[in-house]
């Protein structure tokens, strides 16, 4: 039987943009991942809906971000019907037997995790990877979480180890960073959704765009 590593990158996607891409490739190559998931978010329980996009446009355009990476934009979360985190991966994990998965998040997440619905039982559902974020690093080891995750770090040199991890695991990535974010981008193109309206004229490769991830 062949086991699948998987990464899981939760996020708004509004937009996905060159950042989502650089630091799931690294996160790829640092945890020894076959392929990362990006869970694109109905809605984020902490985020207000005012000037979130449409969820078929934020889906098209992570699509078309992820093109020719080994990384599969998804709406498992609107396909499961949830919207916590404990509760996509509590069913993540059991639609899988095959694959063992690691939760994603870049800096800026640890320093809010503390307020995640049950985000000790996130963090005993699998290993975590915290990836660096220019302007949060600092915040992220500083967060209220790490209070309690501390205890469970593990070196970075042991990454590729992740799928052996008892959990609670925690590892936190460093690479080279990227500035990018969703919220600047809309600052300057808050009617980037308008080019993504309608899916089918959006270029993904056809497998791309149909297909889920196999059980
Ligand atoms: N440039 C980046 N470096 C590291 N992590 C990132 C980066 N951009 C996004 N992430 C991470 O990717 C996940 C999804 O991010 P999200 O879709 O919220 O993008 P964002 O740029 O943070 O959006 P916004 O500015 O609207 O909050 C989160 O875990 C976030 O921390
Ligand atoms: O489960 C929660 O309580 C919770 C609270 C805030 C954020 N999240 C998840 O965190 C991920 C990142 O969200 P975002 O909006 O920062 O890209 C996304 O998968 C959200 O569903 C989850």
């Amino acid at each position: 039987m062949t086991i699948r590593r998987i990464g899981l990158l939760g996020g708004s996607f509004n937009p996905a943009h060159r950042g989502h891409r650089h630091v799931t490739l690294e996160a790829i190559r640092l945890l020894g991942l076959d392929e990362a998931w990006w869970l694109v978010s109905p809605g984020n329980p902490l985020k207000p809906r005012a000037g979130m996009a449409p969820l078929a446009a934020r889906l098209a355009a992570a699509r078309a971000m992820a093109r020719r990476a080994p990384i599969r934009a998804t709406d498992l979360e609107a396909r499961l019907r949830t919207r916590y985190t404990v509760d996509t991966l509590r069913r993540i994990v059991r639609r899988y037997p095959r694959h063992r998965f690691i939760w994603i998040m870049g800096a800026d997440n640890l320093a809010q995790f503390h307020q995640w619905r049950q985000w000790r039982t996130i963090a005993r559902t699998m290993p975590i990877a915290v990836l660096t974020r220019p302007g949060y690093d600092d915040d992220a080891l500083a967060a209220p979480a790490m209070g309690w995750l501390r205890r469970y770090r593990r070196p970075a040199r042991q990454a590729t180890n992740w799928a052996e991890w008892s959990v609670p695991a925690l590892v936190l990535l460093r690479f080279r960073p990227d500035r990018t974010s969703a919220t600047q981008l809309r600052a300057v193109d808050p009617d980037w959704h308008v080019r993504f309206a309608d899916p089918i004229s959006v270029t993904t490769t056809p497998a791309a765009s149909t297909r889920q991830p196999q059980e």
